[in-house]
């Protein structure tokens, strides 16, 4: 028997800073449903560590962080995208201490914040909770969205796809969407606006600092709704994580660097001042370059990152959970270097918005890592994301309160099409295609791309796209299958916004194209669903005519 319909004013999918700001500012008089694809806090926000980037110091200003952002982007940030979000720091950062977020503080009045420095920021302007400020935030809100009357919370829920007037008829916009439950069944929940928040992509790569949620759901799902995606060619790759067979995918923070750590290679020779006259500190895309370079050059499998020469209470202090991690694996940070390499970090690009976070189908927010907002350009600096994920589920909430009356009652929607048959003998195809892609994706469009890289990897994306789409037409879904459908379509928007790019820029280096542009603006390379067309021009964001 079909069980009744659920529907709500909003329906948010995804439950980590983005998901949640915007949960949270919404009036309670409003119905709120929040979608998580395993337990609420679960998410890339649960694990971030360096902190959240906001002018409070008194020799900072906003000038200085939007001019940080701006060249960290490499020409093609948004500049009002920047402005907007920068001006909003200090009020975003006072939001959180509000809600309860126990960010670290110097001195005994608790009132006065430590800030500690990462790569490409000029100055000191970083809040953290020790190295765990992505817990201390998703759990403090967490706890405040438990709490909220209005707010219906569906844990272990898989968003699969949106449903769109294509389905229901009526005014062009987005209806609701198919959510796969815990108990394997795919069930429509209706809104009269949904906002995607469901982070970002990097599980596209064999090696990521990313959760296994991050499989860049609300990309794929907004591409097949309709919508523009741009700058997916921006994948951004932290370099330091911790190089252990069990263990690829662990964190070390660059407030470690932004604390004194040095890069070193395995003979103890420092590097960095080699590639950039701001060492350690430049942005992530030189840093991550220069030790792929170095590690290249010398057949080497890591380099090391210390920090020993400080006080072992100064490190156990700022450090506390990655020096515990660390001890795990057999490394006392404290008295000896870590062995370090890159792995995919952060989606630059995204679903397009403006700057109220709508997307091109009315009534379709986004908010977060899933977004193309304008704000990190070519390469995001360390710090800015939580910053933007507080800015734009603002932003989205304050939009969708202003514009609900105009969006239709959620309607009666179509049952999920239940015709296709188990086949738990595909289940292993579709493991071995998994590890194919993120395999494929870490070889050719990693952080050195060439043309002939990337048709290769254009070659087996199509391949695989055409065995995914015979089994996602003929087999029942599960999430796995649902996961390696949309990284397939991700993996798809990369390769082609990479092959568009002819030329370098921020994170995006082909040796066949080692220079940027001279000539002209750079533009944004920006794909059109349907016609699958990579052009390039600026985009013009839009202000809401009220603000
Ligand atoms: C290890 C690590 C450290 C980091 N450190 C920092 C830092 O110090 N400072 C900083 O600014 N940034 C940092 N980042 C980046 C930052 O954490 C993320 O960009 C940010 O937290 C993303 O938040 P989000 O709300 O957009 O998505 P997430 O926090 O990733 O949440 C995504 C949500 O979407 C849900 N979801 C996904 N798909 C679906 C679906 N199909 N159906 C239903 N739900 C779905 C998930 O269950 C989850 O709830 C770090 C990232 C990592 C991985
Ligand atoms: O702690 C880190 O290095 C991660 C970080 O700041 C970010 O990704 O913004």
């Amino acid at each position: 028997m079909q069980s009744p319909q659920s529907s709500y004013d909003v329906l948010i999918i995804g439950s980590g800073a983005a998901g949640l700001t915007t949960a949270l500012r919404l009036p309670t008089e409003l119905r709120v449903g929040v979608l998580a694809k395993a337990d609420l806090a679960e998410g890339s926000t649960l694990w971030a560590q360096g902190g959240i980037a906001a002018v409070l110091a008194e020799d900072d200003s906003a000038e200085q962080h939007i001019e940080d952002t701006l060249t960290a982007g490499a020409g093609l940030c948004n500049p009002a995208t920047v402005q907007r979000v920068v001006e909003h720091g200090p009020e975003a950062v006072r939001w959180l201490i509000d809600q309860g977020v126990p960010f670290t503080t110097v001195g005994d009045d608790g009132n006065t914040y430590h800030l500690t420095r990462e790569g490409g920021h000029s100055r000191r302007r970083i809040l953290h909770a020790a190295d765990a400020t992505g817990r201390a935030i998703e759990t403090t809100l967490e706890d405040r969205v438990r709490a909220a009357p209005n707010i219906e919370i569906h844990e272990h829920a898989m968003a699969v796809d949106l449903i769109t007037h294509h389905r229901c008829g009526g005014e062009p916009g987005v209806r609701g969407a198919y959510v796969l439950g815990a108990d394997g069944e795919v069930r429509p929940m209706a809104a009269r606006s949904v906002v995607l928040a469901t982070g970002g992509a990097s599980k596209t790569y064999l090696y990521t600092t990313n959760p296994d949620l991050s499989s860049g759901d609300g990309i794929a799902m907004a591409w097949r709704a309709g919508c523009r995606v741009a700058n997916m060619e921006f994948n951004q790759f932290h370099p330091t994580c911790l190089f252990h067979r069990e263990a690829r995918n662990f964190l070390i923070s660059e407030a470690v660097r932004g604390e004194g750590g040095r890069l070193l290679l395995p003979d103890g020779t420092p590097f960095m001042h080699r590639f950039d006259e701001r060492g350690e500190l430049a942005p992530r895309d030189i840093v991550a370059r220069a030790i792929d370079h170095e590690m290249k050059r010398l057949g080497v499998d890591y380099v090391l990152l210390d920090i020993s020469h400080k006080p072992a209470e100064f490190i156990t202090e700022h450090f506390p959970t990655i020096h515990q991690r660390c001890l795990e694996f057999g490394f006392d940070m404290t008295r000896e270097p870590l062995p370090v390499v890159p792995a995919a970090h952060y989606t630059c690009g995204g679903v397009m918005v403006d700057l109220a976070g709508r997307t091109d189908l009315p009534g379709l927010y986004a908010a977060g890592e899933v977004t193309c907002s304008g704000l990190h350009g070519a390469n995001r600096m360390a710090s800015n994301s939580l910053l933007e994920c507080i800015v734009f589920g603002r932003a989205a909430a304050d939009d969708i309160v202003r514009r609900l009356g105009q969006l239709p009652e959620p309607p009666a929607l179509p049952p999920w099409d239940e015709s296709r048959v188990t086949d738990s003998d595909e289940e292993i195809v579709v493991t071995h295609n998994w590890d194919e892609l993120r395999r494929f994706m870490w070889d050719y469009v990693g952080i050195v791309r060439t043309d002939k890289r990337l048709q290769r990897a254009r070659h087996r994306a199509d391949l695989l796209r055409s065995e995914i789409q015979e089994y996602y037409g003929h087999f029942r879904v599960n999430g796995n299958l649902l996961e390696l459908r949309n990284l397939a379509t991700v993996a798809d928007l990369i390769i082609a916004s990479a092959m568009a790019r002819r030329e370098s820029r921020g994170l995006h280096f082909t040796r066949d194209h080692p220079e940027p542009r001279a000539e002209g603006t750079p533009g944004e390379t920006i794909l059109i669903p349907d016609r699958a067309l990579a052009v390039e021009g600026r985009v013009t964001l839009g202000v809401d005519p009220d603000d």
